[in-house]
């Protein structure tokens, strides 16, 4: 069985204020990594939250708007790599085998931007018993210099490419909401949720709630949604949240 998981950024740290993580949810988020049995084949990434997504915002970075200013791309990327130190060092307080990925050093993008990500590394990782943990990133992108790919877009590649069984997104929300703050149960198609589907509130470079949905709705395996109370029942193997067919 193979899972990949992506932690939401909103949700491991305090979005609203530049570089400070959520303790409590990352100590919780650890914890139901740790209780998922050894035979599973977890693939762990995690977004920016309040690191990255506000250095790329004050750089004019997104996900098609790039740099070519190397102080910038360590700016960004080195957001990142700092927020991936704090999960991992939490994954491993709990015995998770967890080791990094970083998505600058083995992804690129063409003119197009078409994203390309090797998985080798990673599948034998997973061959040997590690937990690869990447995370919204940088990448090259061919004409633009470095853009930023986020996590949302690497759970999809990785799931299609992975053949990936179970794919789950711990979000800050308890699913995708329609206009009376539900959350929906199942989605199928992009006009289904059009109307209901904004950005994130907060400092967001990667689309937010739309992207993500526009992500999952293009893989082969279903895929949940969901907030931090239901990640122990998605990892248990339920269907918490939203559907996404
Ligand atoms: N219809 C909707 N239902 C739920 N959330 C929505 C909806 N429309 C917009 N959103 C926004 O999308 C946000 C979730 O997307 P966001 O990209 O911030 O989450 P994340 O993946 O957890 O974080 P990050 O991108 O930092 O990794 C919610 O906090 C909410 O503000
Ligand atoms: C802003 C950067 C560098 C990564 C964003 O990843 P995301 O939070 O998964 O969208």
């Amino acid at each position: 069985m193979t899972v990949v998981l992506k932690l939401g950024g909103s949700v491991i740290t305090d979005k609203d204020r530049p570089e400070t993580l959520d303790g409590d949810a990352l100590e919780r988020a650890a914890a139901a990594v740790a209780s998922v049995d050894s035979d599973t084949d977890l693939v762990v990434v995690h977004g920016g939250g309040s690191f990255g997504h506000h250095n790329a915002s004050e750089h004019g970075v997104s996900t098609t708007e790039g740099t070519h200013d190397a102080s910038a791309a360590l700016a960004i990327h080195g957001a990142m790599t700092t927020l991936n130190g704090f999960v991992l060092q939490r994954l491993l307080e709990r015995d998770v085998n967890a080791v990094p990925v970083h998505p600058f050093s083995v992804a690129h993008r063409d003119r197009d931007g078409r994203l390309s990500l090797p998985t080798g590394q990673i599948r034998t990782l997973l061959a040997e018993g590690f937990v690869p943990v990447l995370h919204g990133d940088l990448v090259a992108h061919e004409g633009a210099g470095a853009t930023v790919v986020s996590g949302d877009e690497l759970v999809a590649d990785l799931a299609t490419d992975l053949e990936a069984d179970r794919v789950g997104l711990c979000s800050t929300v308890p699913g995708v909401l329609d206009d009376a703050e539900r959350v929906i149960d199942r989605i199928a198609t992009y006009e289904d949720v059009a109307s209901v589907l904004g950005e994130s509130e907060s400092t967001d470079v990667t689309g937010g709630m739309a992207a993500k949905v526009r992500a999952l709705l293009a893989l082969e395996a279903s895929a949940s949604i969901f907030g931090l109370a239901d990640l122990d029942a998605f990892l248990a193997g339920g269907e918490p949240g939203t559907t996404v067919e």
